[in-house]
């Protein structure tokens, strides 16, 4: 058990999925997995462990932020053993190639965040999703004729910025979303070994002002969270 999870050793599959919203992880858990069991709730950060196909999985909030998904991510590797995280998160669009409901592949995550270059003796180290995770993502994107974008994501510490300039640079830098966690899931599976990969659906869009509704959320992320099932199960 860890000061965050109250888990007894080997509650945890080797691979985890994390939404940052722990209700989302209980209905994943209740919805797309057969036998779940709760393996931890200290401060309510849900967390369960069941099997999809036969094989075992787990699915953990992480909650908003890097600091949050750091923590979580970094407990599950080092003291769960946990080697595979595949974060299932929502995430806004800038450009107007990127519609609601498309699912973005995060093969690289810049940030504002200072964590990685805290890291890597404060110079910019290349956060990058692992590349199996990646192919298998995009194989699985292909086979259920998802609308899917890979490439960069922005891993902002701010949800509310002042600053509409900075969307600007993104587009230019052809940045697809804009969350919060994935560049330091990145940073944790790389200092600690473990593989990490990141799945958004665009939830909203920033520049045009749209947002989805509750029930389009639901069945967006249900989309996603089939994708990714059907990805991690293709893992040994
Ligand atoms: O839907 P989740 O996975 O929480 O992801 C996005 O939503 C939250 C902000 O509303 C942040 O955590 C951001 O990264
Ligand atoms: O961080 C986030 C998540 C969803 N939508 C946004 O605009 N930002």
């Amino acid at each position: 058990m860890t000061p965050h999870i109250n888990a007894p050793t080997g509650a945890f599959a080797k691979t985890v999925l994390m939404p940052g919203d722990p209700l989302r992880a209980k209905y994943i858990a209740e919805n797309f997995l057969e036998n779940p069991k709760l393996v931890t709730d200290v401060r309510n950060m849900l967390g369960y462990t069941g099997e999809y196909q036969g094989k075992p999985i787990s699915v953990m909030g992480s909650g908003m932020g890097i600091p949050s998904m750091s923590i979580y991510a970094k407990e599950l590797i080092t003291e769960y053993g946990v080697e595979n995280i595949i974060r299932i998160g929502s995430c806004g669009a800038i450009s107007d190639k990127i519609k609601l409901m498309d699912v973005v592949i995060a093969m690289g995550a810049s940030t504002d965040s200072a964590v990685n270059r805290s890291r890597f003796a404060n110079t910019d180290f290349a956060m990058i999703a692992d590349f199996n995770l990646l192919s298998l993502a995009v194989d699985a994107a292909k086979k259920q004729e998802a609308n899917y974008h890979v490439g960069n994501l922005y891993s902002s510490d701010l949800f509310y910025s002042s600053d509409e300039s900075r969307y600007d640079l993104m587009e230019k830098y052809g940045i697809l979303g804009v969350e919060m966690e994935a560049a330091g899931l990145y940073g944790v599976a790389t200092e600690y070994g473990a593989k990490a990969l990141a799945m958004m659906t665009v939830t909203d869009h920033i520049r045009q002002g749209l947002h989805l509704t509750a029930e389009e959320r639901q069945e967006t992320l249900n989309e996603m969270i089939k994708l990714t099932l059907e990805a991690v199960s293709q893992l040994d």
